[in-house]
């Protein structure tokens, strides 16, 4: 590094001192905070992304979120070039990075990092950083803390593509690297023109009629509404109402949004009585996670949740079905063996993976946080993953839509066989391929119900949710808890999964596990059984255990 990036680095850093007694951590989900503490957090995140760029020779993105959190709280996270997460092996790096005390130990730490992983920061090689944010009011002068950080390395670009979802930014650093187009436009355009494709095919005596194609939306007041309503003009075949647009005075996740109505299982606000069994859908803060809901009656607050498990439940079961349709007739030895799976968190209800099972799907749980469920998923040729909380995709292998596109080819034209074969490669072109997408996900679930001729109802009983509660216990150190197998099981403090079995075995269908947040300072406790009252004590009995060994 010469003397004038390293002056260039001293100087712009110096803007953006670390505040005092701050200490930040990437984790499940980026850096999340009070959005006034997080400047040089930003900043130096600029510089990471730019770095990332340069290692890779591709283009990376930088998304300003904090998604379900509060107005008042911001955040930061990279996408690699594949469109997905940072890779896990830079995440010790960007917490080095983040906390780094002033100018000259971050400067120390760049050098020795690039040393490291060989990147040559001389100007010569261009790095690009594509830049969005949502509509938090902070992001604006964080976008230009991230900015600055990419602009302290010699030769670096940051593109702005301005205000976004998470998926969109996502989806676009992707197209960027896969060397498509990439804008706003495109997006709406791929997700438009597959959908259209998927309701050509909707069988003639599904048909809808009258309103039923009517679908009304919770914006969570965040990004996802206004982006919804354009999206929305360029579909056919589905009419959809959005709500907590953000333009209404509304404010941002408060009493609204997938979050709220998935923890909360109450209609958000501007929902109510006037919308008692319409088919309703609640997107969160920065439009990645979706989860569907019916009002069931006038007189009260509650709703029935149709969560994640059920859109994957809906996905895994098309999928599964189109593929029989495709392979009927087909000597197993002339046809691609797709490997289908899907993967899933401990959070998952338990009846939809006795239900998935039930399909004979392979099923496979990891740990909480989308960077380990896309990961998983990417092993199999079709992967379907989703969190109970709604955020979740479908993975196609490179080589299995290789086969798919050549086998249409070759079937008949107009046979079943060759509807299949259309219906999935349009799924792989409408579900975002980067990450989680609620508009994807919201459009496959309207065409799917339509192919299917389900109305919301039918789908919400594919199977009976086990009653479940979640509880949240504060405790001196979080990090004392260590778990295994997908944090099913607790291994560390020494007794305490042992003590959690005890209570457990007293419940019908009784099951229960805990695990330190990556995203708050306490420990989650989950606990379901085949009544509430049931799940309910058992989240209880199972948080004054957390309390008793952890204080
Ligand atoms: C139980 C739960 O909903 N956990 C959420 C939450 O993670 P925690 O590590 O549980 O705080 O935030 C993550 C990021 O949004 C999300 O991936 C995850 O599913
Ligand atoms: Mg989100």
């Amino acid at each position: 590094m010469d003397e004038d990036q390293k002056s260039i680095l001293r100087r712009a850093s110096s803007r953006f001192p670390i505040p005092p007694g701050a200490k930040f951590s990437y984790g499940t989900a980026g850096f999340r905070a009070d959005a006034l503490v997080l400047e040089s957090t930003v900043y130096r995140a600029g510089i990471l992304a730019a770095l990332r760029s340069l290692k890779t020779r591709s283009v990376t993105g930088l998304m300003i979120t904090a998604s379900h959190n509060k107005i008042s709280d911001n955040g930061v996270k990279i996408a690699d070039p594949s469109g997905g997460m940072l890779t896990q092996a830079w995440e010790p790096f960007a917490d080095a990075l983040a906390n780094a005390a002033d100018s000259d130990s971050l400067l120390q730490l760049i050098i020795e990092f690039a040393k490291k992983e060989s990147i040559v920061i001389d100007g010569n090689c261009r790095a690009e950083v594509l830049l969005g944010r949502d509509t938090r009011p902070s992001g604006e002068s964080l976008l230009e803390a991230a900015k600055q950080g990419i602009n302290s390395i010699v030769g670096s670009a940051a593109v702005d593509m301005g205000i976004l979802t998470t998926p969109q930014l996502h989806w676009m650093v992707r197209a960027r690297n896969k060397g498509v187009k990439a804008s706003e436009r495109d997006y709406f355009e791929q997700l438009s023109s597959s959908f259209r494709c998927l309701m050509t095919l909707v069988p003639g005596e599904c048909k809808v009629k009258g309103t039923d194609n009517k679908l009304v939306v919770d914006g969570a007041n965040g990004v996802g509404g206004g982006k919804l309503e354009c999206l929305m003009n360029m579909l056919d075949g589905l009419v959809i109402e959005v709500r907590n647009d953000g333009k209404g005075g509304g404010i941002l996740n408060e009493g609204v949004g997938a979050d709220y109505v998935q923890k909360e299982k109450v209609v958000p606000q501007e929902f109510g009585s006037n919308d008692v069994g319409m088919r309703c859908a609640s997107l969160d803060g920065d439009a990645d996670r979706l989860v569907y809901f019916i009002v069931p009656s006038a007189s009260s607050d509650n709703i029935v949740l149709v969560d994640g498990d059920k859109i994957l439940s809906l996905f895994a079961l098309f999928i599964k079905e189109q593929l029989g349709i495709l392979y009927k007739g087909v000597h197993e030895n002339n046809a691609y063996q797709a490997r289908l799976g899907v993967v899933q968190t401990a959070y998952a209800n338990g009846a939809s993976t006795d239900y998935l099972k039930g399909l004979g799907l392979e099923v496979v749980l990891t740990p909480t946080g989308v960077k380990f469920l896309h990961e998983k998923a990417a092993e199999y040729d079709i992967g379907i993953y989703f969190e109970a909380n709604g955020h979740g995709t479908i993975l196609f292998s490179d080589s299995f839509l290789c086969w798919l596109e050549k086998r249409h080819n070759e079937l008949p034209e107009g046979s079943e066989q060759q509807k299949a074969a259309v219906r999935l490669l349009a799924v792989s072109k409408l579900v975002n391929q980067a990450v989680g997408d609620a508009f994807s996900g919201l459009l496959l679930v309207e065409a799917i119900l339509q192919n299917l001729n389900w109305s919301i109802n039918h789908w919400s009983e594919l199977y009976r949710d086990l009653p479940s509660r979640q509880l949240k216990v504060k405790v001196m150190d979080r990090t004392a808890v260590v778990t295994a197998n997908a944090e099913t099981v607790a291994v560390k403090p020494p007794g305490i999964q042992e003590a959690i079995n005890a209570e457990t075995v007293k419940y019908p269908r009784g099951r229960s596990f805990i695990r330190p947040s990556g995203t708050e300072d306490v420990i989650r406790v989950y606990a379901e059984a085949s009544s509430q009252e049931g799940a309910d004590t058992l989240a209880q009995s199972v948080a004054k255990l957390v309390e008793q060994f952890l204080g």
